[in-house]
């Protein structure tokens, strides 16, 4: 198993798919032997993230592979009475190395709060996994004005109580509520720029200096057509796909199109 990786901000580019809830044994297998076959990620870093039942056989095909693992979700307690929870030592002894943390899905029917993101946030980093935790605002809130703040308190709620080193094992991904999914609609690159942008400065903030802060991915809706003008926003270090690449084929040519020459590097 590979160590978890501690992200660099920038250069190079994150493209990462979470399955949500879809991958039956056969098809999680074959999903992950042709995606081990890819000989060229394009310089991209590349991680799934697909459900508990078939995360380990998933990490032990991909286990020689640039690709990392991670879980969609975790307790943040070790061990214990908490009846169809996962924890991360867990999601350790299954291969995985990242962990996706309050997911707006997770938020909206799950009852996660941004004090329980935090919590695992903590604990994820205690076990050696990467957390990326999902920001992102719903349509009234952007509607109303208040899109920023939102995710101003989500981020800082979030890195609440962990140093400025630790803060920079974190990773993030800006994920809009109303872009995802079947009802969703991409959002316009500006937009994205300009929330990224209000996101970098809460990050530079927590991590004590600019240029060390967590790196930030673009999630929502994302597709073959926009993947490469999402790609080439100044502050956005990373795509995270879901429909568009739950088939390996799509998720190998995603991370193609996202792909950004070498000359766009830091
Ligand atoms: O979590 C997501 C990516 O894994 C996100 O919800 C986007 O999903 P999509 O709209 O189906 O790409």
């Amino acid at each position: 198993m590979s160590d978890p990786a501690t992200p660099a901000p920038g250069w190079p580019f994150w493209v990462g798919t979470s399955w949500k809830m879809n991958g039956l044994p056969d098809d999680a297998r074959s999903y992950a032997e042709r995606i081990a076959a890819v000989d060229d990620w394009h310089g991209v870093l590349p991680f799934v993230m697909p459900p508990f039942t078939v995360l380990a056989d998933v990490a032990r095909l991909l286990r020689d592979s640039p690709v990392q693992v991670g879980g969609q979700n975790m307790h943040w307690d070790e061990c214990g009475s908490w009846t169809g929870e996962i924890s991360a030592p867990m999601l350790r002894q299954c291969g995985a190395t990242m962990v996706e943390l309050g997911h707006s899905e997770r938020r909206r029917h799950f009852g996660e709060t941004d004090q329980t993101v935090n919590l695992k946030v903590h604990a994820a980093l205690r076990h050696g996994l990467t957390p990326l935790v999902c920001i992102g605002e719903t349509q009234a809130e952007r509607d109303g004005g208040v899109a920023d703040l939102i995710l101003a308190r989500q981020v800082r709620l979030a890195l609440h109580g962990l140093t400025a080193a630790h803060v920079g094992r974190v990773m993030f991904a800006y994920e809009p509520v109303w872009a995802i999914g079947e009802a969703g609609r991409p959002a316009p690159p500006e937009l994205v720029a300009q929330a990224a942008a209000g996101i970098r400065q809460e990050l530079d903030r927590a991590a004590g200096a600019p240029g060390v802060s967590p790196p930030l991915l673009y999630g929502g809706s994302v597709n073959l057509e926009n993947a490469a003008p999402y790609a080439a926003l100044a502050g956005i270090d990373g795509l995270f796909v879901g429909r568009a690449a739950w088939t390996a084929e799509g998720y190998a040519a995603l991370a193609r199109a996202a792909a950004r020459p070498p000359c766009r590097g830091p």
